[in-house]
């Protein structure tokens, strides 16, 4: 049985910058680990994807993860489930990976009009943030949805078994 439609929005790094020079302007940008989807992470992505004509999520690979240190299991989903999840999400418009500790890199290579984080992010403190508005883009915060953490989840979930 074919694959679903949604899978051909994850694209590999390398074909990140044609599929997004194709995407509909302003081109808003978000990343993270998005380990296990919860509710402040769908109303963030469907926000994010308000701002502008696109969203582009780019997902920390598995070893950059791991180098976030959020737990010595984490993640718990690896990053083609990851990408699963985030692509079938209708606010999300392309998904790729980034295996550096910071996506600094990749935002300079697809230049998003918009950067945004949720509210846990102090955009001024991001070294993004200045890249994004050396070509002219903005960074913004999206309001925290409290109350909703992956890490919060994890634990009600162990606590439960
Ligand atoms: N409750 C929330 N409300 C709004 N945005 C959120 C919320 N939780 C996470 N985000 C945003 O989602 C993106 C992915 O974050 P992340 O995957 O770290 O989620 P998390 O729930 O904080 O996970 P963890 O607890 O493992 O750190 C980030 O931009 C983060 O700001
Ligand atoms: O899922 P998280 O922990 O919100 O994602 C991290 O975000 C960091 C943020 O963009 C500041 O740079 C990033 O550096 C890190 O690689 C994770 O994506």
């Amino acid at each position: 049985m074919s694959k679903p439609v949604f899978f051909d929005k994850i694209v590999a790094r390398e074909e990140a910058p044609a599929r997004v020079a194709a995407l509909a302007r302003p081109v808003v940008f978000t990343n993270g680990v998005f380990d296990v989807l919860h509710r402040g992470h769908a109303t963030y992505l469907a926000r994010a994807r308000e701002l502008g004509g696109s969203l582009v999520l780019a997902l920390n690979t598995d070893a950059s993860a791991r180098r976030l240190g959020k737990g010595p299991d984490r993640p718990l989903n690896n990053e083609e489930d990851r990408a699963v999840l985030m692509a079938a999400l209708e606010s999300v418009s392309l998904v790729t990976w980034f295996d550096e500790n910071t996506p600094l890199e990749l935002i300079a290579e697809l230049k998003p009009d918009i950067l945004v984080k949720g509210g846990d992010y102090d955009m001024e403190k991001l070294a993004e943030t200045a890249v994004v508005k050396a070509y002219g883009g903005q960074a913004l915060a999206i309001p925290f949805v409290e109350g909703y953490s992956t890490t919060a989840l994890v634990k009600k979930i162990r606590s439960a078994n």
